[in-house]
């Protein structure tokens, strides 16, 4: 395994790890690609933009001002992103390359704390693939692809970023001049978070309430040019700015911006779906819902991008487990690996087991997504909303599982964890932005409640739906216990059944009390929320089943019985974080519950030897890691020591608040 740049001595215990490891690391970074030649492409990928000495940062961006940080963010965009091209030329850029640049793995070891061109690509660049016409798109697209003009995505504003409906910017339709005047009329109105909205982007895609012939016809998207093309100068009307510091995400440079009547050519009105003619008449599309189909397509691949983020923090925290001792287990003994504690295997492996299930289910999802948009493009609009629901619990669930895996890998990391340098904390405030960004992860899961409740208070057939298929026969399942994933998903779909079957009761009982439905619902809520939960979490173990079932039957043994066991450690965590519930759902005892949580023990002690290899096969170069404690040769103290002559405190023997301040207070104390 080469995955290391860096050539030091590798620390004894990673040797003695890499030595013990049960299988080949490499067949599993291979499957994890795809195959050697995609592994063989992602490295020469990895290699083109790491090795770039223009993208090396010697300054830890820690130490930079607000303003430092996001100009040399912007520098080091504008190289990213001309390689990108020059990938492109070559037909090289697909969209995995984009997902690695801008995500986690590559994006992040970049530009460590947001990329202020992220929503170009991410959002800007779909929503005109996604709601531009034909025309509209032979006008903006190849501009946007070959970054003539740099766009955003402004839809949340100060006011309002769940409640789409009631956002409160305003596109008037002046038919005499064939115009769109776009207005904010409140301070609330005004567009609050997009990112590189604040100085790098000169158009974005606003999102704004339209009107016309005196009608209001709700939330329409329009292409709207910012900033002068030379000089950047806001143009006129426009108010614009960055909304300043934040938990993360830095260097995204996510702006602020209001219209004081501003003016647009009606066929700046992205018009694939609902139109407005010269005239001023409104042609409506089939589905109000399609202008959300953006935020569908970020969902989907935020829930990749959470395993990626997981999957740094799982190799940082496992490797500097194997490096560092502590304590003692037994009386006169010498100091063991912390990975030796049970309580930290229980800290580690299961993330390292949710890396594997967040990956399979999100390209589960991608594939779902792409049959979906295939269908909408020839009008077949009837599996839109199990891939809404889908998407949107997944991304919540993964989004908050990523970032409280983060945080516990964190603290499993002790004192050192807190350090910037482990990278930790930056990878957190990535990873935590993602349970609010893109749908509020509740939110979300109330989407998909919605869903689950209509689909269990019609009596819809379900035969056709993946994702909801088990609610068919679900409800009466009463299988005894059985130590095999099987039974785990069989008693989780019973688990998830009685708890929606339950919310729709409730829901019910108090409409028939005289609660209106929406009061009901909103009185179910905590319920709901449980019930696609729980959903959710089934589904990802039901998918990486299938998957590791497929999979055995092109792997060795050797990883074969790997992917086994951390397969059954993910249900089985999963399955004992939901004891309550299980029994409350299902006939398992209390006995059973003990024999769950003797089977995890049993895994934690059957992965510990491959805990190591694991995270090596995810190939993670120390660059994309960027982390004290993380990097392949495990010299974590000498990392450490080196990064803390980085301070520039550490510049000069005396600072000057010690003659200022200090002494002073010092001697008038005597
Ligand atoms: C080029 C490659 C690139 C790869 C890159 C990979 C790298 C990754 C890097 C990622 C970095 C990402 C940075 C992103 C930054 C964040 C950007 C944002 O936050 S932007 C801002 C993001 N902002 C947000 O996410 C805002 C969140 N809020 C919302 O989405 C909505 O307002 C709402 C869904 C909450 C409610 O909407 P409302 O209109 O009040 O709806 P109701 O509740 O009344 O339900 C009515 C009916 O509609 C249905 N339906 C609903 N939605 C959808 C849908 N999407 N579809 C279909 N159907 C949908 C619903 O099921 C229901 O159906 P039925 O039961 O009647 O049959
Ligand atoms: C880092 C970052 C980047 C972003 N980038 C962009 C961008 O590029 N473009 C853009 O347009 N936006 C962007 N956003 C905005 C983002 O999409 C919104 O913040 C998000 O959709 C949540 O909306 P909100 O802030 O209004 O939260 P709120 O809706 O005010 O949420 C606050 C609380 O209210 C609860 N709540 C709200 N509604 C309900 C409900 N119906 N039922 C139950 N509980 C509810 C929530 O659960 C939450 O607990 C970004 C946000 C962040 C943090």
């Amino acid at each position: 395994m080469t995955s290391s740049t860096n050539k030091g001595k590798v620390n004894p215990d990673l040797i003695n790890e890499r030595n013990k490891c049960t299988f080949n690391t490499l067949e599993l970074t291979h499957l994890l690609d795809g195959d050697e030649v995609k592994t063989k492409e992602r490295k020469s990928r990895e290699s083109f933009f790491l090795d770039d000495a223009d993208l090396k940062t010697e300054v830890p961006i820690e130490y930079l001002s607000h303003k430092e940080k996001y100009e040399e963010a912007v520098r080091k965009a504008c190289i990213v992103f001309r390689k990108v091209q020059q990938l492109q030329n070559e037909g090289k850029a697909g969209v995995d390359n984009y997902r690695e640049i801008l995500g986690g793995q590559l994006g992040s070891a970049l530009l460590k704390d947001g990329h202020p061109l992220t929503l170009h690509y991410v959002m800007f660049i779909p929503t005109l693939m996604g709601q531009a016409t034909i025309q509209q798109q032979a006008e903006w697209i190849q501009k946007a692809w070959s970054c003539n003009i740099i766009g955003t995505y402004a839809q949340t504003e100060l006011g309002h970023g769940t409640f789409i409906r009631g956002l409160e910017t305003i596109a008037t339709y002046d038919p005499k001049t064939e115009e769109f005047v776009l207005d904010s009329p409140t301070l609330t109105s005004y567009k609050w978070w997009p990112g590189g909205l604040g100085q790098s982007a000169n158009y974005a895609i606003v999102l704004a309430q339209l009107y016309t012939l005196g009608k209001c016809h709700g939330i329409h998207p329009f292409i709207v040019q910012l900033r002068d093309e030379e000089t950047h100068e806001p143009l006129s009307g426009i108010i614009i700015g960055e909304i300043g510091c934040k938990l993360g995400m830095n260097t995204t440079n996510n702006g602020y911006l209001g219209f004081n009547k501003v003016r647009i050519p009606r066929t700046n009105m992205l018009m694939k779906n609902n139109q407005v003619l010269p005239d001023g008449t409104y042609v409506k599309s089939p589905s109000s819902k399609l202008t959300y189909g953006t935020m569908i397509f970020v969902r989907v691949v935020l829930v990749q991008d959470a395993a990626t983020y997981l999957k740094k923090a799982a190799t940082i925290a496992t490797r500097y487990s194997a490096v560092r001792h502590q304590s003692q287990i037994k009386p006169n003994e010498p100091e063991p690996q912390i990975i030796d504690f049970v309580t930290q295997q229980h800290k580690l492996f299961p993330y390292i087991a949710t890396c594997f299930a967040f990956q399979y289910s999100a390209t589960w999802l991608w594939e779902l997504y792409n049959n979906v948009t295939g269908e909408l493009e020839s009008g077949h609009l009837d599996n839109l909303p199990e891939l809404h629901a889908a998407s949107c619990v997944l991304k919540a669930v993964s989004s908050a599982d990523a970032a409280l895996g983060v945080e516990t890998l964190r603290l499993a990391c002790g004192g050192h964890g807190y350090m910037t340098s482990s990278n930790l904390p930056t990878t957190y405030g990535l990873v935590t932005a993602m349970c609010t960004y893109e749908g509020e992860n509740t939110v979300l899961l109330l989407q998909t409640a919605r869903f689950l409740i209509k689909i269990w208070q019609n009596k819809t057939n379900v035969t056709n739906l993946p994702t909801v298929r088990y609610l068919q026969n679900s409800l009466n399942r009463n299988s005894p216990f059985e130590k095999t994933v099987s039974w785990i998903i069989s008693a989780l779909q019973q688990t998830a059944t009685g708890k929606i079957d339950l919310a729709n009761r409730h829901i019910n009982e108090r409409v028939k009390k005289g609660e209106a439905y929406e009061d009901a619902w909103n009185n179910t809520s905590i319920e709901l929320v449980a019930a696609a939960e729980i959903h959710g979490r089934t589904f990802i173990v039901e998918t990486f089943f299938s998957t590791v079932q497929k999979l055995r039957k092109q792997t060795s043994v050797e990883l074969g019985t790997v992917l086994s066991q951390i397969l059954e450690l993910y249900a089985v965590y999963t399955i004992l974080r939901s004891t309550g519930d299980l029994l409350r759902f299902t006939r398992t005892s209390s006995q059973d519950i003990e024999l769950l949580q003797g089977w995890l023990e049993e895994l934690l002690a059957a992965i510990r030897p491959n805990a190591v290899g694991l995270v090596d096969s995810f190939d993670m170069r120390d660059e994309v890691l960027a982390s004290t404690l993380g990097a392949y040769d495990g010299n974590v103290y000498q990392r450490l020591f080196e990064e803390a002559q980085k301070s520039p405190l550490n510049s000069e023997p005396v600072n000057k608040s010690f003659h200022l301040y200090l002494k002073p207070f010092m001697k008038s104390n005597l």
